[in-house]
């Protein structure tokens, strides 16, 4: 199982989800926004079915539940400032890592892969994220919702990466926990890896075909041995 993914030199990886399990703040952002508009408050498992297209389409879809209808623009604009007010003032109070995922960053980085971070979560509240679970420094490129013209599952922060990295995308390898990761990994001809614990709009993420799918992110250390000087140079 180690030959898999023989030719990675690069791994990307997403963010909610994945790395880390944000939706119990990002629910108290979403129900505080909703009853700022005078709406009903939205639930956990809500939110766990709503998330993974970024913060607007997340109020979006809140809106469209609470008011059993289409939000106008004006709601969707007013709602969305709400809930970035909202959820910047509290980024972490419930949010946690999965568990491992510190340590296999660490192991990965030693393994010789360069490691970049995607979210469609807007840029913003990234960096402040990753410095508060102390995972920020393991990531070379830091690619928000917002950061580019496209999100996932556009293929474009993908290739923007690779071309970054002056690296042919069959070199990369997207891990993530929905079809977003999964579909942008394949418009991009990079091999994907998706973690069955985290948010796919309730449905199972294997349906999307990753290369692999797990159950744990340690697991990912099985499949990623270390890559010496001449693995580097003949991939
Ligand atoms: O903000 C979101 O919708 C989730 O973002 P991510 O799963 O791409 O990290
Ligand atoms: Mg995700």
């Amino acid at each position: 199982m180690t030959e898999m993914f023989k030719g990675v030199t690069a791994i990307a990886f997403d963010l909610d989800g994945t790395l880390v399990d944000s939706v119990p703040d990002l629910t108290v952002a979403c129900a505080e926004s909703l009853q700022e508009q005078g709406l009903p408050r939205c639930s956990e498992a809500s939110v766990r079915s709503w998330v993974g297209n970024g913060a607007e389409m997340l109020i979006r879809r809140a809106l469209a539940w609470a008011l059993d209808d289409q939000p106008s623009e004006m709601q969707v604009s007013e709602a969305l400032s709400a809930f970035k007010r909202h959820y910047e003032a509290n980024l972490t109070g419930n949010s946690r890592l999965y568990p491992g995922v510190s340590d296999t960053l660490t192991r990965l980085g030693e393994r010789g892969y360069r490691l970049a971070l995607i979210t469609n979560k807007p840029y913003q509240f990234v960096p402040p994220l990753l410095e508060s679970l102390g995972i920020d420094a393991h990531f070379e490129v830091v690619f928000g919702g917002d950061s580019l013209p496209e999100k996932k599952p556009s293929p474009l922060p993908l290739l923007h990466l690779c071309q970054q990295w002056q690296l042919p995308p069959q070199q990369l390898l997207m891990v993530g926990d929905s079809r977003n990761d999964v579909d942008a990994a394949h418009a991009a001809k990079a091999a994907s890896v998706a973690l069955t614990y985290g948010y796919n709009h309730g449905e199972p993420v294997e349906d999307s075909q990753p290369s692999l799918v797990l159950d744990n992110f340690e697991t990912l250390l099985a499949y990623l041995p270390a890559k010496t000087e001449e693995t580097i140079q003949n991939d």
